[in-house]
């Protein structure tokens, strides 16, 4: 069998010397929802460009599903921890969707009713004639996650999608997350500086050392797949997992 994803000995140095991400080796498998966490500057955003083919490798190989990765795929989605530069000001949040969808749809209407799905999908729909500025940060976050999926990726990545909204934003958003892969599947790594967020929405948690970055640990996440803010918080097996991953990012 193919794998989805395999990052094979990446390595990333910027113009000027400084290596980001060295001898990087992973694998993620099709429907997987990978969390990475590292210390501050390890290169997780390096990664991620590199997989999305917005950055080539300096050494080492990017493969999605077999193939080298040399472009941004068509496969592929992204959803950044800025929202407010990822949506445009001055179109509604419905034609902010829509657009991702031009090359799926011939007509404007089949479009903007693809949208208006997305949107019912992330409990948005009336929200949908809004521009985004008149949505709080938690909601435009919210259309950023609907137009990633509307998009039908095979590919999600996520870079600290829910790092700029408050707590209680922050866990809706999580379990929208959940949601919305156990309805559609989708594969996704998703980096977060949150230890407890990596351990409640990773199937897998990959630790990298600090910089430049490399895989310090992966660690399978033993927990149902039904997560629940109160009780997988509680579950021993999260009180481990916490710990451990808290443990191996102090120790770079
Ligand atoms: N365009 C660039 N040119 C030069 N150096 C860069 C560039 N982008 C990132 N770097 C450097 O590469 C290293 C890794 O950066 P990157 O943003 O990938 O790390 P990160 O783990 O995502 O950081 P953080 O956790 O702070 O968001 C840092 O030292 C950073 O300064």
């Amino acid at each position: 069998m193919i794998r989805m994803l395999t990052i094979d000995a990446l390595t990333h140095s910027y113009p000027g010397g400084h290596t980001a991400v060295d001898d990087l080796s992973l694998a993620v498998e099709a429907g997987e929802l990978v969390t990475v966490v590292g210390p501050s500057g390890c290169g997780k955003s390096t990664l991620l460009r590199c997989i999305a083919g917005l950055q080539r490798p300096t050494g080492g190989r990017v493969l999605l599903n077999g193939d080298e990765i040399r472009d941004v795929p068509d496969s592929l989605a992204m959803v950044f921890q800025s929202y407010g530069r990822s949506l445009l000001p001055w179109l509604s949040v419905r034609d902010n969707v829509a657009l991702v969808l031009r090359h799926r749809y011939g007509s404007r209407r089949e479009r903007r009713a693809a949208a208006l799905e997305a949107l019912a999908e992330v409990g948005l729909a009336d929200a949908a004639a809004k521009h985004p500025g008149q949505l709080s940060g938690g909601m435009q976050q919210r259309v950023a996650i609907a137009r990633a999926l509307a998009y039908g990726p095979k590919l999600l990545l996520m870079d600290e999608p829910f790092g700029s909204v408050d707590a209680q934003t922050r866990e809706d958003l999580e379990d929208l997350l959940l949601a919305l892969r156990a309805r559609t599947p989708v594969t996704v790594v998703l980096v977060t500086h949150d230890i407890d967020e990596s351990v409640y929405l990773g199937d897998r948690v990959v630790v990298l050392t600090g910089a430049p970055g490399r895989v310090l640990a992966e660690l399978p996440v033993g927990l149902p797949a039904d997560r629940d803010q109160i009780k997988t918080r509680q579950d021993p097996e999260f009180v481990r997992l916490r710990a451990e991953v808290g443990r191996l990012v102090r120790e770079k």
